[in-house]
């Protein structure tokens, strides 16, 4: 029998059942849950939840702690049987299935398995075989192969004969995915496979997984790391509440404004490095973030010469993708960022939003106004230090650029046609540019 506490291998025997999906439902989603309703104690945690995953991709659930993930994994292997709706795989409701023939569909690594020291690796591994032997059976060639296979693919190995209890949680981790691949599953379902994983590890076993979903495996996980489950997933569930809060590409889920709702955190989102994945970064709660530029006190009541203060305010004159990353880049630091003008609908100010920074704005096409310029000059004057980037000076923004002097100014990228504008610092990638700035306030620009 299993030691495991959540183990698919304890399982009752039966006739062996037809493991392959019925033809009738062929062109249903490969994984489904429809209307899973959850109820604990007087608790319901998870709430009419929908899900669809095809055949050969990758579903990540993502959300705060406490969402329901881990008891949305648990319905999805069939080890916890709904309060309301269904969950099927090819089309069969895992209810109507016994647990070795759920077993021969989905595989499983759940959170938190305690492992016990008296089994070897190699045994652990074996366990997967057993929804597909009979229960005295000696282990066949198919057995072996596919453990050696499992062990292989997860570089477990050369830990064959060692006790799992000896293991790091690391490689522990390694060992229940092996498990899981030697049970030749059609479906995956893993409950955070990189939480005790370092980065390199984290990534190898993502590429992994990645690998078994290009060579057609259906998975979910639950993975907390957003921007590793952006990176691999197809699609993520983002779940908060019990209730499902948005599903769909990592692009179209992972918005500010979704994660402002599920996790209460203040974030902004780029995108990945050489991807167009997105890249997620938390920023630090700071009460009054962002109203400095648009409060009367504050924008002129702070001594912007001072990088002494907690969030210097920063002045950035620019409009467009670039300057929506530096205006992202310069709040991630900490920094009190204001931008304009720029028109309403200019990345930038769409960005400015996201990260509260409070853009001055004109419609699009409109021009800039006196008021607009007039707002903005009071802010640039109230900066420690001014941002322009790509030094695209539109002629309103000018007098905007001169309200701050030379060496509070930081140029980002090639100057544009026309008068050079001086600068303490300049810059060509963006990433530089929270050092520029804090360079400028320490008056330390040499080699800047
Ligand atoms: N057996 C149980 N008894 C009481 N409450 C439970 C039980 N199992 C889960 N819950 C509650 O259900 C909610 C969802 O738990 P679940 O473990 O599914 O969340 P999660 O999203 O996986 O969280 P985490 O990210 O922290 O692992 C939590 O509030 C949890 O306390």
């Amino acid at each position: 029998m299993s030691r495991f506490h959540e183990s698919r291998t304890e399982v009752e025997a039966e006739p062996d059942a037809d493991t392959t999906a019925d033809p009738d439902h062929a062109d249903q989603p490969h994984l489904e849950a429809t209307d899973v309703t959850v109820t604990i104690g007087d608790a319901t945690v998870l709430e009419g939840v929908d899900l669809a995953v095809e055949a050969g991709s990758f579903l990540g659930v993502v959300g705060p702690n406490g969402a329901g993930k881990t008891t949305l994994l648990r319905a999805l292997r069939g080890s916890l049987t709904p309060d309301r709706g269904h969950v099927r795989v090819a089309g069969e409701d895992l209810t109507t299935l016994s647990a070795r023939a759920t077993a021969r569909r989905v595989a499983s690594v759940p959170q938190d398995t305690v492992l016990s020291f008296d089994f070897t690796v190699e045994q652990v591994v074996e366990m997967g075989r057993t929804p597909h032997r009979s229960r005295f059976a000696t282990p066949d060639a198919a057995d072996r192969e596919a453990v050696d296979d499992a062990m292989a693919t997860t570089d477990t190995a050369r830990f064959a004969d060692r006790s799992v209890g000896t293991l790091s949680g690391g490689e522990r981790q390694r060992v229940l995915l092996a498990r899981a691949l030697a049970q030749e599953t059609p479906v995956l379902v893993l409950d955070e496979p990189t939480g005790s994983l370092d980065v390199n590890h984290a990534v190898e076993t993502l590429e992994l997984v990645r690998g078994l979903v290009e060579a057609g495996k259906t998975v979910v996980a639950a993975i907390h790391d957003l921007n590793l489950a952006a990176r691999y997933c197809d699609e993520l569930l983002l779940l908060a509440d019990g209730r499902v809060r948005s599903v769909g590409t990592p692009e179209t889920v992972l918005s500010q404004a979704a994660l402002r709702d599920a996790f209460d955190a203040r974030t902004f989102v780029t995108e990945q490095p050489g991807s167009t994945a997105p890249l997620v970064t938390a920023l630090p709660e700071t009460p009054g973030h962002g109203s400095a530029a648009g409060d009367d006190d504050s924008a002129t009541s702070d001594d912007g010469s001072d990088p002494g203060m907690e969030h210097p305010p920063i002045h950035v004159v620019g409009t467009g993708r670039r300057a929506a990353t530096v205006v992202s880049v310069l709040a991630a630091a900490g920094f009190d960022v204001s931008v304009g003008v720029v028109p309403a609908g200019d990345a930038a100010a769409e960005r400015a939003r996201e990260v509260d920074a409070d853009p001055v704005c004109v419609p699009s096409f409109s021009g800039i106004t006196g008021a607009a310029a007039a707002t903005a000059r009071e802010r640039a004057d109230a900066a420690a230090a001014l941002v322009l980037v790509d030094a695209d000076v539109a002629d309103g923004n000018r007098p905007i650029v001169e309200a701050v002097a030379p060496d509070r100014r930081v140029v980002v990228g090639e100057p544009a046609d026309g008068e050079p504008i001086a600068a303490a610092a300049r810059i060509d990638h963006l990433d530089d540019v929270a050092d520029a700035v804090r360079a400028v306030l320490a008056g330390e620009t040499d080699g800047w």
